[in-house]
């Protein structure tokens, strides 16, 4: 990929140490600056060519408006919902994250909600402290033998999965993404959220915030539950509805409410705070030790990876951005194998090489030609996916990524990124016409 010049950033929130070290190490000047107002942000931004942040900092679409030379957003964490992507995108400004350094400590307080929920411990401990002893007060129950519902089967979701199984917790879930076959190979049985409402005595969500998550737990979903059941939400604010959720508080339909994060936070209303059967941290997820050290050091060895022109890692819009002086260029190549030719023809976009189209199928999104690729051809029916997945599943390897052709007629080649090479691509043989994999 192309060096891109980033001279300057600015880290606008608390991020591990490492990364100014490392952006320094590597000949960027760095400033460090919390908690400013938006007016001082819009002002502060044109200095630089790099902004890092966290959840805090909402980079807003006049923010980065008034950004001149700013090429690279970096978010050291997962969730982007508050930096406005789609305006990044339109002035050629990258946005990449972390996704994967805060995992494991998303996945640990939500267990530890889980677990708070079941025995009152937060509630027990407030009460020692204002000299009480209450025995009775605070009965709780085993989480053994209980159903957890986990919605949004990602990373956390299975970190969270493996965790409360050991507590001897049955896990069922849903994800429209994730095949069954794959989340059954980690002991997640999925079925439609209708089927998993009425049998969770936990449910606790892992999705991103997106239009058809807003409100998934909502009065009907509550309605549907089982009375008493307990919710966990440590993923974004608003997917389990606010409004709903006080209520189903209020009439004991929810038997108990752990939340890490709000609609706005810190939250202005407290009602759902004060419940007494809501417990509450402020946004404590990835606040450990390790997950900022990890965030912090990822992100600027992605920036300065993306300033030696090495690789662009994290990424969630290079394929887009309209600025990127190679994106127009499309390369067409032809390749024999075997006696057979294929066609392909691909492009530069952010610095990644793209896959465009391959013999005649033409990919709905680009592929980003990165990691471990397995290109299969095969008629589009609905069992497709699944069917590969539990395939792959049953070699130890996951899917990473899917891509499937624009048309739906015919033979077409898909592409999915996977976590590492098949030893035998026969294993695919009954599911597939043809089959090849690479690392790119
Ligand atoms: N509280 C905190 O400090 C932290 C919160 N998070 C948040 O946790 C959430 C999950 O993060 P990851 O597991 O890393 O993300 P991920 O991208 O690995 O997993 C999200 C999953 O949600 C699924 N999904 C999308 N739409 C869905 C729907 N309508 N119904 C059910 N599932 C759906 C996706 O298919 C995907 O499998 C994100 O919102 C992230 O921002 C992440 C880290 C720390
Ligand atoms: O990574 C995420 O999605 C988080 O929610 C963590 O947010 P934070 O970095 O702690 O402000």
């Amino acid at each position: 990929m192309a060096p891109i010049s980033i001279k300057t950033v600015l880290i606008s929130e608390s991020v591990d140490p490492r990364c100014r070290a490392i952006l320094e190490e590597n000949g960027i000047r760095v400033t460090e600056k919390q908690n400013m107002k938006k007016d001082d942000l819009m002002a502060e931004i044109k200095n630089y060519d790099g902004l890092v942040v966290r959840s805090a900092t909402k980079v807003t679409a006049d923010v980065i408006d008034a950004a001149d030379n700013l090429k690279i957003i970096g978010r050291a964490g997962t969730g982007v919902d508050n930096v406005d992507v789609d305006a990044a995108t339109k002035k050629g400004i990258i946005v990449m994250n972390t996704p994967s350094g805060n995992t494991i400590s998303a996945a640990e307080l939500t267990c530890a909600l889980l677990m708070s929920l079941s025995r009152h411990v937060p509630q027990a401990a407030m009460s020692m402290k204002q000299g009480n002893w209450d025995r009775k007060k605070f009965m709780g129950a085993e989480l053994y033998g209980k159903v957890l519902g986990i919605v949004g089967l990602g990373r956390i979701g299975k970190e969270v999965a493996s965790r409360m199984q050991s507590f001897g917790m049955r896990t069922i879930g849903y994800d429209p993404i994730t095949p069954p076959e794959v989340t059954a190979s980690w002991g997640v049985e999925q079925m439609s959220l209708e089927q998993l409402w009425p049998l969770c005595d936990y449910i606790t969500v892992h999705t991103p915030l997106i239009p058809s998550t807003v409100g998934l737990l909502n009065d009907k979903s509550f309605a549907k539950c089982k009375t008493g059941v307990k919710v966990v939400n440590c993923a974004r604010g608003g997917i389990i509805d606010e409004d709903a959720l006080l209520r189903a508080l209020q009439t004991g339909q929810c038997g108990g409410a752990g939340l890490d994060v709000f609609v706005e936070e810190p939250p202005k209303n407290r009602s759902l705070i004060d419940h007494p059967n809501c417990i509450s941290c402020p946004h404590l997820g990835a606040s450990t030790q390790e997950a900022q050290a990890r965030c912090g050091e990822d992100i600027a060895l992605q920036i300065v990876d993306m300033v030696n022109g090495k690789k662009l890692v994290g990424a969630v819009n290079q394929s887009h951005c309209a600025s990127d002086e190679a994106s127009s260029g499309v390369c067409k190549v032809e390749v024999m194998s075997n006696g057979c030719s294929y066609k392909a023809s691909g492009s530069v976009q952010g610095g990644v090489p793209v896959l465009l189209e391959l013999s005649e199928s033409v990919f709905r999104q680009p592929v980003s030609l990165t990691g471990n690729l397995l290109f299969f051809k095969a008629s589009a029916n609905p069992q497709l996916l699944s069917s590969v997945a539990g395939c792959l599943a049953s070699e130890g390897v996951e899917i990473e990524s899917f891509s499937a052709p624009a048309d739906r007629t015919g033979d077409l080649w898909y592409c999915v990124g996977i976590s590492s090479l098949l030893r035998d691509l026969g294993a695919l043989k009954p599911l597939v016409k043809d089959a090849a994999q690479l690392t790119v």
